[in-house]
Order: C-alpha cells, then sequence, then structure tokens
C-alpha cells in the first residue's frame, strides 16, 4: 500500500494535476498523487494507525479548502469541519440526511472506541472537504480492495456535515455495566427518556452508543460518508439502525424558505435559527457549568422516527388538517392571519368566539408559551421508505432537535404533545423510532471527537 513516510509527514510533493488515470497509476508514493489525493492518503494512514490501536497517539490532520481536486470549484460547497461547535447543528440545512446509530461490537475496549473516534475525525475532516478516504478510490494499490468505496468520486463536498454523538449506553450499557470507563463523565442532562403516551418504539430503531448524522445537498455525498465510516468501523462497531432522509423539514436559518414535510404543510416556521447566537447559547449550546467540561460548546440531539398515517390524513378535509396544525395548508400563516411570519397569537377568537386556534392544534401546545418558555432547534428531515405489508405509504418525519438539555426542552414539549387527548396530531402521527445522543463540541485539527470526554 503507498503511504507516507509517517501518518503525519509534511506535504510536500503534491501535484495540482488531474487524478491518475488507470494506464497512469502510480507505482507508489506520494509525488505522482494530486493535492486531494495527498491529504486523503494522510488521512487515511492516520485512519489505519488508529485502527491498529495507536488511539489517541495519532494526529488528526486539517484538511483545507485547497484540497478540492483539480477544475473541481468547491466554492460555497465546503462547510467547515474544525471549530468551536460541531458543524451541521447550526449550519443551514442541507438537502438530504443519512443517520446512523452505530453499536461497538461486544469485545471493543475504550482504546477501540478512542481509535475509532480517532480515525473517523480524521475521515470526517478529509470527506467533508470533499476528498476520498484514505488512499482514494482508485488511487491506491490495485491490488487491495481500495480505501475509498467511490461512488464520491467527481462529486463536490456539497456541503456535507457529519456530527457525531454518544448515546446514553456509551456511559452504562443495559446492565448497568461502565464498558468504557465513561459513566463518570456521563452528564446528568443525557438521562434516559421517559416514555410517553402512545409511543409505539421498536427497540431495533432506537438507541445506539453512536450516532453520526450525514447532511448534503447532494443524496450520495451523504451516503458515501456513513458507508465509509461504517467501513472504517468494521470489528468495533456496526450500524444499529439508520435513516435516509430527504425536503429538511426544519431551516435553521432565516435565508432558507420553509420547505413542506409529508402532509403538506411548512414545517420549520417558528423554528428557533443560528441567526441569533444569543438564541443559540440559550437554548443550544451547552453552557460552562451546565454540566461535565467535555459537553461545553456540544449539544443533545434528540431523534424521533414518526410515521405518519399518510392515507388517513390524505382523507381529512382540508380545514381539519389545519384545524390540527393551527396554520393555514397554503401560506403556513397562524389560523386566522395573513402570512406565515404573521406572529402566534393564541388568545386571538373568531367571530363566534372561539379560539382561532384549537386548544389541541399542534402549534398550540408546542409553543413556548406551553411549555415552560421550552423551545428547540428543529433540523428533521421527511422520509419514505417504500410500502409497508398493507401497501399503506412508510412515510413521516425523522424528528432531530438539539438543544441545550433535553430534561426541560425536549421532555417538556413532548409531555405537552403526547398522548391521544393532547396533540390532534396524533391521531395521523406515531413515534416508532428515539434516540438521545451527546454530542461533544468541536474539534481542532490534533483532537478526535469527544476527546475531552477521555480525558
Ligand atoms: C417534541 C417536539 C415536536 C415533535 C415531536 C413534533 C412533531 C411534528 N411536528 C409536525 C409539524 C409541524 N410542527 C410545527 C411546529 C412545531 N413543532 C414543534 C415541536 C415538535 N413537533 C414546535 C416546537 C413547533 C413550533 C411551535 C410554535 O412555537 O409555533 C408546525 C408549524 C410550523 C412551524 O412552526 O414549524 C408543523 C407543520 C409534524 C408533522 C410532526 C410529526 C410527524
Ligand atoms: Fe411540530
Amino acid at each position: 500500500m503507498s503511504q507516507p513516510d509517517s501518518p503525519d509527514s509534511p506535504v510536500t510533493a503534491a501535484e495540482d494535476g488531474p487524478p491518475s488515470s488507470d494506464a497512469a497509476r502510480p507505482a507508489g508514493g506520494v509525488s505522482t498523487l494530486s493535492r486531494r489525493r495527498v491529504f486523503g492518503l494522510i488521512g487515511g494512514a492516520a485512519a489505519l494507525g488508529a485502527a491498529a490501536g495507536a488511539g489517541g497517539a495519532v494526529a488528526v490532520t486539517a484538511a483545507t479548502d485547497s484540497d478540492s481536486g483539480p477544475g473541481r470549484s468547491q466554492a460555497g460547497q465546503v462547510v467547515p469541519f474544525f471549530g468551536q461547535h460541531q458543524a451541521g447543528i447550526v449550519t443551514p440545512v442541507q438537502d438530504r440526511l443519512h443517520f446512523a446509530a452505530f453499536d461497538l461490537s461486544p469485545a471493543a475496549t475504550r482504546a477501540d472506541l478512542v481509535a475509532l473516534l480517532t480515525a473517523w475525525t480524521n475521515a470526517a475532516s478529509h470527506l467533508t472537504a470533499g476528498n476520498d478516504v484514505g488512499t482514494g478510490a482508485v488511487t491506491g494499490p490495485p491490488d487491495s480492495p481500495p480505501d475509498d468505496t467511490g461512488e464520491a468520486l467527481g462529486l463536490q463536498a456539497a456541503r456535507l456535515t457529519l456530527t457525531v454523538g454518544f448515546g446514553t449506553s456509551l456511559f452504562t450499557d443495559a446492565t448497568g455495566k461502565d464498558r468504557f470507563g465513561l459513566a463518570g463523565s456521563r452528564p446528568p442532562q443525557l438521562a434516559e427518556l421517559p416514555a410517553f403516551p402512545g409511543d409505539a418504539l421498536d427497540p431495533a430503531a432506537s438507541g445506539g452508543d453512536l450516532c453520526v448524522q450525514a447532511c448534503a445537498d447532494d443524496p450520495q455525498v451523504a451516503v458515501h460518508a456513513i458507508r465509509n465510516l461504517a467501513r472504517l468501523a468494521r470489528g468495533t462497531a456496526s450500524v444499529r439502525y439508520s435513516q435516509l432522509g430527504f425536503g429538511r423539514t426544519s431551516s435553521t436559518s432565516t435565508s432558507q424558505a420553509t420547505a413542506r414535510n409529508m402532509m403538506g404543510f411548512k414545517d420549520g416556521t417558528n423554528n428557533i435559527t443560528a441567526d441569533d447566537p444569543a438564541e443559540m447559547n440559550a437554548h443550544v449550546w451547552v453552557q460552562p457549568g451546565d454540566g461535565p467540561d467535555w459537553m461545553t460548546g456540544g449539544s443533545y440531539l434528540v431523534s424521533r422516527r414518526i410515521r405518519m398515517l399518510i392515507e388517513p390524513w390524505d382523507s381529512t378535509p382540508l380545514t381539519e388538517q389545519e384545524r390540527v396544525i393551527g396554520r393555514f395548508k397554503g401560506t403556513g400563516a397562524p389560523l386566522g392571519l395573513r402570512a406565515e411570519f404573521d406572529p402566534l397569537d393564541l388568545t386571538a377568537k373568531g367571530p363566534d368566539g372561539e379560539p382561532l386556534i384549537d386548544a389541541k392544534a399542534h402549534v398550540r401546545l408546542a409553543h413556548s408559551s406551553h411549555n415552560n418558555g421550552a423551545v428547540l432547534l428543529r433540523r428533521g428531515y421527511s422520509f419514505t421508505d417504500g410500502t409497508d405489508e398493507l401497501g399503506r405509504l412508510e412515510a413521516g418525519l425523522f424528528f432531530l432537535a438539539y438543544q441545550r438539555d433535553p430534561r426541560t426542552q425536549f421532555v417538556t414539549i413532548q409531555r405537552s404533545l403526547a398522548g391521544k387527548v393532547n396533540d390532534a396530531l396524533n391521531e395521523y402521527i406515531q413515534h416508532v423510532g428515539s434516540g438521545l445522543f451527546a454530542c461533544p463540541p468541536g474539534v481542532q485539527p490534533g483532537q478526535h471527537w469527544g476527546q475531552s470526554a477521555f480525558a
């Protein structure tokens, strides 16, 4: 396998020529590889070292904007990987999602976990810059399986973000065992979610020791990233469940138009947005003193796979659909008002003296005024996974929400919504999967994801 002398040797011989064709395949060494490939190579070498048990000793190299291949314009396509916070949380929502939850293998040790996180961090820094993993898809030794699976060759970075989270079971497993010596680092905010009335959770589509949220404007780029991370994990961790998503159902920036969910409603209108950093600090980013220091600058992710009962919904009259949500389907405006962003007035009454927004309307019960001021940064995606055994569309919302403390945010709001007597929407939806993850702060070059949790 052609590799540089050491995982962190400086890049000195990179050329910006086109990727080698098969005929011109180099015999080895870096001098004939493009700059893009060399960065990938270094990351791959580090990943290999890590996977071999080198653990935190392997440096995570920094991919740069100049990693983009020849003739490929990455302008506006690369979301910086390194930073104070992980990308993929307040990043303006990309079009596509591939979310995967992983379980560590029964034999995996703390060193294996550190090695995996190091390898993943390395790979992620290169994938998000639009580069291949390791020696690449077509530039490695021809007699070995390629380091990269290849389906992203020639594609742009597509604003790929990779966001990692640590599940509750990483800290204490189902038998109460502290497998990785992390129990003492478990944040109080990472308390198991309670069971909510109406939950129909499938254990196989819930939980997970780790999660990776891949978001990109190109579905193939997101799928490629998860596939290659799963490949790097082989022997240490495997996918427990995964979910493809499309049609972002929430915007995290006012510059984005509000998308529609699979019920046809604009979803995300009254989301909090990254345009207001004070709001992010108040409700999304973990602050100093909130809990263990390693989570400062991080955020907690709640994922819920929510199936929509599409056929009954499609047989429901428009006015009833609007009563259930509390907004007009066409404009997205609150009932009784004209424009999408007109502020909700939950006290407004119609000429008949009845509230314009029904007592059981989704937006009323989800609103902060009903929930002790609780708000969430919603970042969910629609999904359609074909049809079920009865020919019904298997579709819904893969709800993703980031927050500073799930106990006072998601749990408070979901307690208001759950159960047939509460949110009118519950007649048309069912929560079938659930996850809770601590997403550590962003990483700097030389670190791996969540490094300070292992200090
Ligand atoms: C626990 C939190 C929430 C779950 C679960 C949830 C599921 C869910 N929501 C929709 C559709 C819409 N939700 C809307 C608003 C809205 N939803 C939540 C929270 C949860 N939703 C909040 C906090 C809000 C904002 C309320 C407010 O302050 O106004 C809307 C209206 C447009 C908008 O503001 O986003 C729609 C539409 C579905 C279909 C669904 C489960 C499948
Ligand atoms: Fe909602």
